[in-house]
């Protein structure tokens, strides 16, 4: 059932209350309203054979379209239909077409694709344009090309990108087709866990489950394979996973941020497999793929109306070269400061500076600052900054909280005192502080998990 559905009774309560209706009228003309259905943020609202849709259409239209937002808290368009009407059928045909379209949906989200990376979001360059066109090919074929396609660069440069655009691109083909995205942190976690669980029932059954997830699938997607290096039990368990598909034809996809024989501690059985398919870098952008991602980002998130000047975007482009993260994030940040001042200010190149004041960074040797720390945590759980500086408790947020308290203390190259690390987190106790620190500390020593993930976070902090 769809939301407005679902609330319907209380809209049209809401309805009686805040327009003063009579019994009479609403009896007569809302309560045997009945919601037809919702297709595309339109509802449609079946009226009885014995009452006028042209009246409830000029005088209930408005009203219950208010009442629909403030109740469900989301805008809808109402149209009133009768059970003669001849746009029935039409409307039948639409909601099959919407709800296959929402299952082709929820077919990426499930492999764990972000609706944003396709094809048609990603700016062709001669950084990318050889690793975009075997991308291409694979997705067009796979299995059958180039297997694997190991795809690198550096840092931000689009490779995650890049890779669910070959997800999307085959399920959009095939919605059958099992997808399974994964970074190499989420393969190691899932692996030691499944040790684990079956160490402690005595069974073989979990690690069962693994080998069955990771080996029933089409294509395999493994982003950030660089982390699963220098582990022998998950290089063995993904050397067996590798072999089984590739022997089946499967379509594997790999990413790292350097080429397999720069990856020193990759066994050489793992290296020579994975240099067998497809290589591929992406190497940073220049000045005009620089510009032009910029402009599609300004489409795509709808920033026209802040009529961001030419030579801003100039100026963006020109100072932030090596990382499209850092080029999309200063758009973010010029934006956010324009809107911090009412939108009142002008978008202007000493806003530009501004903005970038905080972002451009020497990418070799960089000072490990609080918000360097903030950023990367918040990138890597997904969450925002503001969350991380907040009070919520929930553990989604709160241990996060705490590896960020735990990296500033033992990584920043300022020290940083517990009551400094208060501070950053909106003014917390330096017990609280210390608390959170030594509780990552402790927990790293048995929980093998978070000692991976904590390493991992400490390498996107410091690469080298
Ligand atoms: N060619 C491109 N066109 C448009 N957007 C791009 C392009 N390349 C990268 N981006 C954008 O830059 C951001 C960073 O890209 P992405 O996450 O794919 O980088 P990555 O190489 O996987 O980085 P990491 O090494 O951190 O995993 C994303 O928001 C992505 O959409």
């Amino acid at each position: 059932m769809n939301t407005v559905e679902e609330k319907w009774p209380q809209i049209i309560e809401h309805l009686r209350v805040e327009h003063e209706l009579s019994n009479v009228s609403f009896s007569t003309w809302i309560k045997p309203l009945k919601v037809y259905d919702v297709i595309n943020n339109t509802v449609f609202i079946m009226v009885n054979m014995n009452s006028s849709v042209e009246y409830i259409e000029k005088k209930y239209l408005l009203p219950l379209k208010v009442c629909i937002a403030e109740i469900t808290g989301e805008e809808y368009e109402v149209s009133f239909i009768s059970e003669d009407d001849d746009r029935l059928n039409e409307i039948q045909n639409m909601a099959v077409e919407a709800s296959q379209k929402k299952r082709t949906k929820s077919v990426a989200e499930r492999a764990g694709l972000n609706p944003k990376y396709t094809f048609d979001t990603f700016v062709v360059g001669g950084n990318n344009s050889f690793a975009h066109a075997v991308s291409v090919a694979v997705a067009e074929s796979p299995g059958q090309v180039y297997n694997p396609l190991f795809l690198y660069g550096g840092v931000g440069l689009g490779k995650t990108h890049l890779m669910h655009s070959i997800a999307h691109f085959i399920l959009d083909q095939n919605p059958k087709k099992k997808i399974l995205y994964v970074t190499s942190e989420t393969f190691t976690n899932e692996l030691i866990e499944s040790l684990k669980n079956g160490k402690s029932s005595g069974n073989e059954s979990s690690m069962t489950k693994f080998r069955e997830k990771y080996r029933n699938i089409d294509v395999l997607l493994i982003d950030d394979i660089q982390f699963i290096i220098g582990k022998e039990s998950t290089q063995e368990e993904f050397f067996h996973t590798f072999n089984h598909l590739h022997t089946s034809g499967k379509q594997i996809i790999i990413s790292s941020d350097r080429p397999p024989r720069d990856i020193e501690t990759l066994e050489a059985r793992l290296r020579s497999r994975f240099e067998m398919g497809m290589l591929a870098d992406i190497s940073s952008p220049d000045y005009e793929t620089r510009m032009a991602i910029l402009q599609k980002k300004i489409e795509l998130d709808k920033l026209e109306k802040y009529n961001i000047p030419l030579d801003v975007i100039q100026y963006i482009a020109t100072n932030i070269k090596t990382n499209i993260r850092e080029l999309e994030g200063s758009l973010n940040k010029l934006i956010a400061l324009y809107r911090l001042n009412n939108n009142e200010g002008t978008i202007d190149i000493s806003l530009a500076a501004e903005a970038l004041k905080d972002i451009i960074s020497s990418d070799n040797n960089r000072e490990v600052t609080p918000e360097l720390i903030l950023d990367i945590v918040a990138d890597h759980f997904n969450i925002s900054i503001a969350d991380l500086k907040s009070k919520k408790r929930n553990a989604e947020i709160a241990n996060p909280r705490q590896v960020a308290m735990y990296l500033m203390r033992t990584m920043s190259t300022k020290e940083l005192s517990l009551k400094a690390i208060g501070a950053i987190f909106g003014g917390k106790d330096h017990s609280t502080i210390k608390y959170g620190i030594e509780k990552v500390e402790s927990e790293m020593e048995t929980d093998e998990t978070l000692a991976n993930t904590v390493n991992i976070i400490k390498k996107k902090i410091n690469p080298a």
